[in-house]
């Protein structure tokens, strides 16, 4: 109880009860002498010192300016001589009211020097106007513990409206505007693709410049239309080489173009056509087309396609992406005759690995006479632009022969356009991105060194308000995509998983997970508990086991294939109906690039996300805010697993057994 004992000061008096009334008047009476003698006390000293250096450039600032510093100087000092001789400056007042206006005076310079401080811990840079002398008693007033001498509050207001000045300090934190960051006008208003692949069917024989040879090979192949990423792109393309390769429109360098449309939308025919078309009246065998992926079996694919497309031309294709060996590839690149290296391909498709090895390895691999630098999954590519690949590429475009330094017809790197500069006209290097999920972030692309970008995009320019500015990026979904996330358990993940396979019939269907060890350990345990054609997939594999099960699970031999993040991007599984998130990705472009592997080419899937409570708020979060149409709940009721659930118990302790074996393999890491 001492701890909470308060002491309230009483004065000098003795304590007495029954004389409460008259020792609170003594009190007072004590309290208004003492104020008094305060008052007296201040106002002799200022007499000796008119102006106490307190506040330093404050009063110096406030005696240079203000007439109303003086003037309250020779108020107080009246003040002070009629306190002196019990004169009252009110008519017919005496010592009593002068007490009373000094009262009152004191309440207001305490409510200003309250005020002070407020205005100061209130963060706000306010110019406080005030008198000298207001200053001068603020002063000494916090210096002798905050009592505060008295002047009259008027006067104090009429000096305020006459003498400003900034109190230095007060660099709280203040409320900072946002920044709003502007786009660039090539990335706020792109060329318009639209997403609804079937209602906006072109014709191929209505775009322009396609020669009839490319025009019957896109009819024996199925094609008769192009979709509407085509429609745009292609005549872009061709647009920047009517007037030959070494110049574009009006002369000058073509402009590079990016394209951002949604997964299967044929972007890959986008750039083959235009490209094939464009070189196949080459004279000459050089390497004028270089395409840059970031995978094995991404490359082989699109090396597919323009194999298809540049049969019965003279154009020569090669893969260069570590499928064969490295001499073998270096062979079919170049070939030495007679002392003379000499091209072997036109067209070179690689990952960038790959390619820098052969620029600084392989003797007449030349990069000089490169017209197109297709970087496809460009988001992907930019992500891996430490790796330097696009400035050995440069370099490699712009290298110099010895002897060449002072050739008027030597390859230099484009500078600013000047009559000089665009004479003799040389081959221009124009470089086409394609993405899913292209970045808008300037600075990223920035890395590329665009020359006037065009931006095609299928994100309507209503949605298209400066991203950066955005929490998040925008990006395209599909329009036949129908998504839904499944609230779960993780020890129910299993059940659900072969639910869908047994009960629902899902085929065929492509199930990832977020790691080789968690892809591994569900295909033992889906194969152990059986009735499922199960293959999985991921860098354990060979380049030509991984091939085969591709080939296998398109041919539908496989019914559910597990996979990691390899077959996420670009691949192209023709029918793939069910996309199965078993592990929720972590980052919203690798959600869109895993659920775009169905719903391609105007065709419906549907995508389905196991998510365990934890994860619901920020992966539906996510997934709104990339401009998701809509993901919808999908609840499974518990009664439909039961029929599994022995013979699941029996396979949860086989696969013990087999994934000790495997770990003494050493083909897993880790015990579920
Ligand atoms: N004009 C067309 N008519 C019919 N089918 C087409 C057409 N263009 C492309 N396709 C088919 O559409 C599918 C998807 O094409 P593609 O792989 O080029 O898409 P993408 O936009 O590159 O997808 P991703 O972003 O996932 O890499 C392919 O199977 C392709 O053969």
């Amino acid at each position: 109880m001492a701890l909470f004992l308060i002491n309230r000061y009483l004065g000098d008096e003795e304590e007495s009860a029954s004389q409460n009334e008259s020792r609170s008047k003594t009190l007072l009476a004590k309290l208004q002498r003492q104020a008094k003698e305060r008052q007296l006390q201040v106002l002799s000293c200022r007499e000796e010192t008119p102006a106490i250096r307190s506040g330093g450039d404050e009063v110096d600032t406030a005696q240079k300016n203000g007439t109303s510093s003086r003037s309250q100087d020779a108020g107080a000092k009246r003040l002070a001589k009629k306190r002196k001789a019990g004169m009252s400056d009110q008519p017919g007042g005496g010592a009593k009211s002068t007490l009373k206006q000094e009262d009152s005076a004191q309440d207001g310079k305490i409510k200003i020097i309250k005020k002070r401080k407020k205005d100061r811990s209130g963060g706000e840079h306010k110019s406080f106007k005030q008198g000298a002398e207001t200053t001068d008693e603020v002063t000494q007033a916090q210096q002798k513990d905050q009592r505060v001498p008295i002047t009259s509050v008027d006067s104090i207001a009429s000096s305020s409206s006459q003498t400003a000045f900034h109190i230095l300090g007060g660099f709280e934190n203040k409320p900072v505007p946002k920044v709003q960051r502007v786009l660039p006008q090539w990335l706020a208003q792109p060329n318009v693709v639209q997403r609804d692949i079937k209602s906006n069917l072109v014709p191929i024989g209505s775009v322009q410049g396609i020669c009839p040879k490319l025009l019957k090979k896109l009819e024996n192949n199925g094609i008769q239309h192009f979709f509407p990423v085509q429609a745009e792109v292609i005549p872009a393309v061709l647009e920047s080489v009517s007037n030959g390769l070494l110049i574009g429109r009006g002369g000058y360098r073509p402009r590079d173009l990016c394209v951002s449309a949604p997964t299967g939308s044929g972007k890959t025919l986008a750039f083959v056509i235009p490209i094939v078309q464009a070189l196949s009246q080459r004279v000459v065998c050089e390497v004028r087309a270089l395409v840059v992926l970031p995978t094995k079996e991404l490359t082989q694919q699109v090396y597919k396609v323009f194999c298809t497309y540049a049969e019965g031309t003279s154009l020569k294709v090669v893969m260069v992406a570590g499928q064969k060996s490295f001499g073998a590839e270096q062979a079919s690149l170049s070939q030495i005759r007679g002392g003379v290296s000499r091209s072997l391909a036109d067209i070179v498709v690689c990952t960038p690995g790959r390619l820098v090895d052969h620029i600084s390895k392989t003797d007449g691999f030349s990069l000089q006479q490169l017209r197109f630098l297709v970087i496809d999954e460009a988001d992907r590519m930019i992500d891996s632009m430490h790796q330097s690949w696009l400035s050995q590429v440069t370099k490699a475009v712009y290298k110099n022969e010895s002897g060449s330094e002072t050739s008027i017809f030597r390859r230099r790197e484009p500078g600013p356009i000047t009559a000089a500069s665009l004479s003799p006209p040389q081959m221009p290097l124009q470089k086409l991105l394609f993405s899913a999920t292209l970045t808008q972030n300037p600075e990223k692309l920035q890395q590329l060194g665009l020359h006037q970008p065009r931006l095609f995009s299928s994100i309507h320019s209503a949605t298209s308000t400066p991203a950066a500015s955005q929490r998040q990026e925008k990006f395209n979904f599909p329009e036949g995509l129908t998504e839904y996330y499944v609230p779960c358990t993780l020890s129910k993940k299993p059940l659900l998983l072969l639910h869908f396979l047994l009960n629902l019939k899902f085929s065929p269907v492509l199930c990832f997970t977020n790691s080789r060890e968690a892809t591994h350990r569900l295909y033992l345990l889906v194969k152990l508990f059986g009735g499922v054609n199960v293959a999985e997939f991921s860098s354990k594999l060979s380049p030509s086991e991984r091939k085969k099960t591709l080939k296998d699970f398109e041919q539908r031999k496989i019914q559910l294939l597990i996979s990691t993040d390899a077959a996420a991007r670009g691949i192209d599984v023709n029918g793939v109906k069910f996309v199965l998130n078993y592990d929720a990705p972590q980052f919203i472009r690798t959600y869109i690039h895993r659920v775009g592997r169905t719903a391609r080419a105007g065709n419906t899937g549907l995508a389905f996300t196991f998510l365990l409570k934890i994860q619901e708020r920020n992966f539906l979060q996510m997934v709104a805010e990339a401009g998701s149409p809509g993901i919808q709940r999908q609840l499974v009721n518990p009664e439909c697993l039961k029929n599994m659930e022995d013979r699941y118990q029996q396979t949860l302790v086989q696969l013990a057994s087999a994934i000790k074996v495997c770990m003494l393999q050493g083909c897993i890491n880790s015990f579920p």
